[in-house]
């Protein structure tokens, strides 16, 4: 633009040589001006659809299936929500905008040599060749080196999410423990930095060659005006190789730019594909399945042939699994560490997805209604009890749905009133992200009382093994066998005591159903394996067992 700007101007005015220099460099200065004014709207128009992106991302992540979660590390995740999205807000314009800027200036430079110097031009499409040639292999090599720069911040990233989160681990192994984590993230940081110092060192190879290319048609320029001398006036000659001196470093600067472009470009990839080419979860809603809301109505869960794996390479972990549980009864799932008790309660909720089989909830499998259609209807109480920052109120009913009084009684059902009464706020008082100001104990009555106001037919209790006090042990039990009297209860168990009066124990074994049967059963046959946990829990507290059980 600048070049048709200046020869416009020129002839139109009849300009003397250096006029229209002055014309030539004001008119890339307008084209500066635009440039900028450009960039600053786009820069706008790209974080607004960065947002979009940045949200469609998110939005895709939470509905991955579990197996993701499984195999990719938190830091890589981590890593596209915060640097990759960054990039895209902070530089993407700039250095689109800058590679623009430099190339139409080496093209307005090329233009301008070769209406002053034509006999520059086959020199020209040579070195042009040559330079593009550089610039290929460079951004084949530059290309690499971004993604493994990228792929160690993942690690690096990873490894310092996973520090921070067991800090306390790693305090209670004291200073052997942290000089570990030291000297791991100074290893993944050294690492990390290797690949940026190829980055930079490649940067610098590019720019040798480059530049060499941009002086070699410097010098052939001096050439061809010299032997020229007669032909050429020389104001013309000093404005040529006025222009071809900045040649170089336009050269030079243009690859730096187009490289720093692409590997934004690759910010944009990695977003993008998380955003458009994640596995996704079944639906959250079939539209033509949606269940009846009073559905279930009973609480008679099934599994029939159910089999389970948790990615397609890996083997079962429930194979060909069959019961029944009667509406209202209290299930007890008990078996040795690794025999698939949780991996039973994934299936129930979808969380991974059947090999083959179905789950049917009061005659209806589950597997043809909507993943959140089906999950808002069981209430669960985990092991790991997951709290969200903000309040008492959010945590108890994140919709909304129900009135304080409601809050309050759930609360005082599980013990937690007078705590919650305590707290500055009451019900808006202050819970920390994943509930850290609360003890575990009071986590999972939260989760008590979250259950008891959902209501529900169906309710799973993953029992704590060692977090969780006597007093809040038997709390949690006292509410299973009270206030979920009519609902069907399904508590993996790792104390026989707190489920001896249960209606029904189902033993696992290596993902089979090994046994089945009420307590009481199961414990006149000795050689069961019913019996014999319940024989290694000791003597005398066998015999209480038994006794509890009825035998
Ligand atoms: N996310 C996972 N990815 C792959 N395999 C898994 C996963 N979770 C569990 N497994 C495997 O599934 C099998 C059953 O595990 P599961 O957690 O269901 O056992 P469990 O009986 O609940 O054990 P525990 O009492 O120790 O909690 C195990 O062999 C385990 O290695």
């Amino acid at each position: 633009m600048n070049v048709w700007l200046s020869f416009w101007s020129a002839d139109r005015f009849k300009l003397s040589t250096w006029t229209y220099i002055n014309v030539y460099i004001s008119s890339g200065f307008v084209q500066l001006i635009v440039a900028i004014v450009g960039s600053f709207m786009m820069v706008l128009a790209v974080i607004k659809s960065s947002r979009l992106l940045h949200d469609r991302a998110f939005l895709s992540v939470l509905y991955a299936p579990m197996s993701f979660f499984d195999t990719t590390p938190m830091g890589r995740i981590l890593n596209r929500f915060s640097k990759d999205i960054d990039t895209i807000d902070s530089t993407l314009m700039n250095a689109f905008n800058s590679f623009l800027i430099t190339i139409t200036g080496i093209i307005s430079i090329l233009v301008l040599s070769a209406i002053f110097l034509p006999w520059m031009i086959p020199f020209m499409v040579l070195l042009t060749l040559i330079y593009y040639y550089v610039a290929v292999f460079f951004q084949q090599t530059n290309r690499e080196l971004k993604r493994l720069e990228s792929l160690l911040r993942s690690h690096l990233y990873a490894y310092f999410s996973e520090t921070l989160s067991g800090i306390t681990t790693l305090k209670a192994y004291h200073q052997h423990g942290i000089n570990k984590a030291i000297a791991r993230n100074q290893h993944n940081l050294d690492r990390h930095n290797k690949a940026y110092y190829h980055n930079l060192m490649a940067l610098r190879w590019i720019t040798l060659r480059v530049f060499a290319v941009g002086h070699v048609l410097n010098f052939v320029a001096v050439i061809l005006i010299i032997w020229a001398r007669s032909s050429i006036d020389p104001a013309t000659a000093g404005l040529v190789l006025s222009y071809l001196a900045r040649l170089a470093s336009e050269m030079s600067y243009s690859v730096q730019t187009f490289a720093q472009f692409e590997s934004i470009m690759n910010s944009t990839e990695r977003v993008l594909y998380y955003a458009d080419s994640l596995e996704q979860e079944p639906p959250a809603h079939i539209p033509d399945h949606i269940p009846d809301p009073s559905w279930p109505s009973e609480g008679h869960v099934c599994f029939r042939d159910v089999s389970m794996r948790y990615r397609p390479e890996l083997p079962l972990v429930l194979n060909s699994i069959s019961f029944d549980i009667p509406a209202g009864e209290k299930v007890a799932v008990v078996g040795r560490t690794g025999a698939g008790k949780s991996s039973l309660i994934q299936a129930l909720f979808r969380l991974v997805d059947l090999d083959s089989g179905s789950v049917t909830m009061d005659g209806i499998d589950t597997l043809t209604i909507g993943t959140a259609d089906l999950r808002s209807k069981i209430a669960i109480i985990p092991q790991d009890p997951v709290l969200f920052q903000g309040t008492y109120r959010y945590n108890l009913d994140p919709l909304s749905r129900h009135s304080e009084q409601e809050l309050w009684q759930a609360l005082e059902t599980s013990d937690m009133k007078t705590f919650v009464q305590q707290q500055e706020g009451g019900l808006d008082g202050f819970v920390a992200a994943q509930g850290e100001n609360l003890s575990v104990g009071q986590r999972q009555l939260v989760c008590l009382s979250r259950a008891l106001l959902a209501k529900s037919k169906v309710v799973v209790l993953d029992e704590a093994t060692a977090s969780v006090d006597l007093a809040t042990d038997s709390l949690i039990q006292k509410a299973m066998r009270v206030d979920f009297a009519d609902s069907t209860v399904i508590t993996i168990a790792h104390r026989l005591n707190t489920v001896i009066d249960y209606h029904r124990a189902l033993v696992m074994d290596q993902g089979r159903v090994a046994e089945y049967d009420t307590p009481r059963r199961l414990l006149k046959d000795p050689n069961s394996a019913f019996s014999r946990m319940v024989d290694e829990t000791g003597g005398a507290n066998a015999t209480l067992l038994r006794t509890l059980a009825g035998c």
